[in-house]
């Protein structure tokens, strides 16, 4: 039986540019036991069922000059003998049998039976599905994909990155036969460059992809019905994937699961692919990387108050909303965005291993990102105090999620729970720090509860998004004004959707910005703004003014780019407050 343990490769000195660590493995700083970090030990299925305090002496290199650690003696966290303890999580996916029910984990309310009438049981996964044809232009579109690097500058050194590959690992493995196969984290990986570009396919797909991921899906329009297996390997899969044990489910058809009014405990909504649509995972990040975190929490609220800075909500990693490529968000490189980097290198496994054993279809998805650092496109780091505004105050859907996000929780507050609206009712999932959180935010509409007042009480959420629009545009390792740049020279003949709209608007249809609303003016306005540069206190509401003819040709225009489920939604409003004004 062998171990693997992931080895989470940490040499960031505090300050340091987080794009620098990926550098390591041409020289590999000395560690000390001051950024030492605890090796996490997964089973089969990519649980966490043991951490293991990294002793400097330990640290060997493999070939690679890659850092490798022996094997722990010690199985302190194990749960569940029948726990299988031999794969890491970075081998290929052991096949998860395709769930008919949700699984609710914990202790249910008695009320809750397992209902077999509404399965469909002679439903066939259809080859030609929704689900399988995205995937497929996802594959296009991510060969599609590519990056242009900084000339200089930290960013600029990735480009010389050797990765350490699967084969080294296992020749280290040979050379060293009583060592457990360690593998380290993957940072990031070669340049997916030189592959052609079809950019009708891919526009296709961006048409196919918004349709497919509107936010009036409900996860079932999505999913491919395979509902054979028995609901005893069902409930048995998805125990040992939690390390717990079979008497603690209950399962239900999802279609008729209605969240209870609070979650408090562990408990996940299970679709009928066997991917996992709602989860709290109780006490998920172990106590010492729960410690490095705070540190480094309380660090980003001390910079933001030292700063002024008024934003609650820090994006870190990859943007691509608003433009036509993708680029490194703003916050990267700022003092905050580089803590929150530090932040999110500390989790990125975890939300790789919770995925990998929650939501296969995510993993997958995501595990095609290969050239970003953390086990999601784009990351954002919030922060909530007692009187501070914030855009997650608010009820919102995560609009440009193709999934489920993973959230982590830290801080030390009260209240501040996360509220989720199922078919109308309210659930409260109770959000403790160490938790995790999966979510599909672009299904269940959630807002999070004020915390009570209290010196120093913060609470700090951090959620690993699979934003969609990830996978259909060209990225740049740049700026966002850079990237702009360095887009249109690539794409000489691009015309952006506003000037296109431009062009083609006729005479008898115009757009005022103008605060009257009179017959022909219809009035719009966005109850808050999502992105940008975050909800800002007192920040003014986007308004959005729509003027049509008597022809009932409409046109529509926003002064700030929306998605194109709000843009839809917007326009279910416009219709209705002309047939008002017509009445
Ligand atoms: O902090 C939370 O619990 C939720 C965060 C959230 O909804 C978001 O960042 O979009
Ligand atoms: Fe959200």
């Amino acid at each position: 039986m062998s171990i693997n343990t992931t080895f989470n490769q940490k040499t960031t000195q505090s300050g340091e540019p987080p794009m620098m660590m990926r550098m390591t493995n041409s020289s590999t700083p000395p560690l000390t036991p001051k950024n030492c970090l605890p090796i996490f030990v997964y089973n089969d299925y990519g649980k966490l069922i043991r951490e293991e305090q990294q002793q400097p002496t330990d640290i060997i290199t493999n070939n690679n000059n890659s850092m490798m650690r022996s094997m722990p003696t010690t199985n302190r966290w194990e749960t569940n003998p029948q726990t299988p303890l031999s794969v890491s999580p970075f081998q290929p996916l052991l096949p998860i049998p395709n769930f008919s029910h949700a699984f609710i984990v914990g202790n249910l309310p008695p009320s809750v039976s397992v209902r077999r009438k509404n399965r469909k049981m002679s439903e066939k996964p259809k080859n030609n599905s929704a689900p399988s044809k995205i995937m497929h232009q996802l594959e296009l579109s991510v060969l599609n994909n590519q990056r242009r690097i900084a000339p200089k500058g930290p960013l600029a050194d990735i480009s010389n990155i050797q990765l350490p590959q699967q084969e080294s690992t296992n020749k280290s493995n040979n050379t060293t036969p009583k060592k457990p196969r360690i593998r380290q984290l993957m940072l990031t990986t070669p340049l997916r460059e030189s592959l052609q570009s079809n950019q009708s396919a891919r526009s296709k797909y961006i048409d196919e992809e918004a349709n497919n991921y509107s936010i009036n899906d409900s996860p079932e329009t999505t999913i491919i019905k395979t509902s054979n297996t028995k609901d005893s390997e069902h409930k048995a899969a998805m125990a040992t994937n939690l390390g717990l044990s079979t008497d603690d489910f209950e399962c239900k058809p999802f279609e008729t699961t209605t969240l209870p009014s609070v979650i408090d405990k562990n408990y996940l909504v299970v679709d009928k692919e066997g991917c996992t649509q709602l989860a709290l995972l109780p006490n998920h990040i172990p106590t010492s990387v729960c410690k490095l975190i705070e540190v480094k929490c309380r660090k980003v609220s001390n910079l933001r108050h030292a700063l002024k800075i008024q934003k609650a909500s820090f994006y870190v990693n990859w943007w691509t909303k608003s433009q036509p490529m993708g680029y490194m968000c703003k916050d990267n490189e700022s003092e905050i965005g580089k803590v929150v980097n530090e932040i999110a290198e500390l989790l990125s496994d975890h939300c790789r291993n919770l995925l990998r054993m929650c939501n296969e279809r995510v993993y997958k998805k995501i595990s095609e990102l290969k050239e970003d650092k953390f086990f999601a496109p784009c990351i954002c780091f919030n922060i909530l105090e007692h009187d501070l505004e914030s855009r997650i105050t608010k009820f919102h859907h995560d609009k440009m999620d193709y999934g489920v996000s993973v959230l982590f929780y830290f801080g030390d507050y009260s209240r501040g729970n996360l509220n989720v609206l199922d078919a109308g009712s309210s659930s409260t999932i109770v959000t403790r720090p160490g938790d995790a959180v999966i979510l599909r935010g672009n299904y269940y509409k959630h807002s999070v509860q004020n915390i009570e007042p209290g010196n120093n009480k913060a609470r700090y959420s951090i959620v690993f998004f699979a934003h969609s629009t990830h996978f259909l545009k060209k990225k740049y390792e740049l700026s966002p004004a850079a990237a702009k740049k360095a887009f249109l020279v690539d794409n000489p003949d691009f015309v952006s959707i506003k000037k296109r709209k431009q062009a083609s608007s006729s005479s008898d249809v115009s757009v005022k910005k103008s605060k009257k609303s009179t017959e022909d003016n219809v009035e719009f306005i966005q109850t808050h703004t999502y992105l940008g540069n975050g909800y800002k206190s007192g920040h003014k509401n986007y308004q959005y003014y729509v003027k049509f003819n008597n022809s009932d040709q409409k046109e529509w225009k926003s002064y700030e780019s929306l998605p194109k489920q709000a843009v839809a939604s917007y326009w279910v409003k416009f219709k209705k407050l002309k047939s008002l004004s017509n009445q």
